[in-house]
């Protein structure tokens, strides 16, 4: 079995395409994805990717994202920078191109130069709020209500109850200002398996959820510490950018345009009437053959 190993901002995905038929079994995908991305005993990474005909004319390709514990999510932001450079390098010359997710559509542009991709702009639609959206249940809250800044309890040794917010930008966030929490980054880092993970897994998320620490630098600029749903810390989340610039815009604590620097490095956001964009690249590292997939 073929495939290619890429990366954004060190967010590592194996990417397999299946545009021209399955590659691998549908009932199969998420024992697979599972399995590959085991780090040390097989390719290693935070997910899979697959390409896919679109199942509709409204749309050039098609999305798949496996987190690493064989889950799939809706969106991906990392991810579809390292697919649409995929798609447009070796598959279909179409720029800008019409991405069919299950988050649903988001639009490439991207740069080019000497028919290689430098930079993809990602129209990464229009934020929901609305906690049947998220999906999140919490006592006092009706599912039409949004959760800004609310309070949830913890039950942990380091952190006893956190101020959230939370966003679907195609895929669940919550967002948490380290400033808001009388906590900064180092703390938030030190004890991130236990405190991402709790939230991850908190009652009110029934779908789980992504968690990001936050640090507002400025108007214009934001530091994020990531923890995924479905894969653990990573250097960094595109969509989880996303939701955090959408969030520290509504709350007023920045601009609307801002450069977030995260573990792997910086990304842009900018939030404008139609919905959120999301620009940075991405990196082809190897074509591989899996030999064995390890376990
Ligand atoms: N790293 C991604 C997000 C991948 C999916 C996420 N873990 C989820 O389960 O929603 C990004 O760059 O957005």
């Amino acid at each position: 079995m073929e495939f290619t190993k890429m990366h954004a901002l060190g967010n590592d995905y194996i990417v397999i395409n299946e545009f021209d038929g399955e590659v691998v079994k549908e009932e199969e995908k998420s024992e697979f994805s599972k399995k590959i991305c085991r780090r040390g005993f097989s390719v290693g990474a935070d997910g899979v990717i697959f390409i896919q005909k679109p199942t509709s004319d409204e749309f050039d390709v098609r999305f798949r994202i496996f987190n690493s514990d064989g889950s799939e999510a809706e969106m991906c932001g990392n991810g579809i920078r390292c697919f649409s450079k995929y798609v447009y390098e070796r598959i279909l010359k179409k720029n800008p191109l019409r991405v069919e997710t299950k988050g649903g559509l988001r639009i490439s542009e991207m740069e080019i130069e000497n028919n290689e991709v430098k930079k993809i702009k990602v129209y990464m639609g229009v934020p929901k709020f609305k906690l049947k959206d998220i999906p999140m249940k919490i006592e006092g809250y009706d599912e039409n209500d949004e959760f800004i800044n609310g309070e949830i309890e913890l039950n942990n040794p380091y952190l006893k109850k956190v101020k959230l917010s939370v966003v679907n930008v195609g895929n669940p966030h919550a967002v948490i200002f380290v400033e808001d929490n009388g906590i900064d980054l180092d703390f938030a880092r030190k004890h991130l398996d236990v405190i991402g993970k709790e939230i991850e897994y908190h009652k009110v998320f029934p779908e789980r959820i992504n968690v990001h620490f936050v640090e507002v630098l400025n108007g214009n600029e934001i530091r994020i510490l990531t923890w995924e749903r479905g894969a653990g810390y990573t250097t960094a989340c595109g969509t989880g950018t996303t939701a955090s610039v959408i969030i520290a815009n509504k709350l007023g604590k920045t601009k609307n345009k801002v450069l977030a620097h995260l573990d792997g490095g910086d990304l842009e956001i900018e939030v404008k009437n139609d919905g959120v964009y999301m620009i940075g690249d991405a990196v082809m590292v190897y074509d591989g053959k899996l030999l064995n997939i390890g376990w």
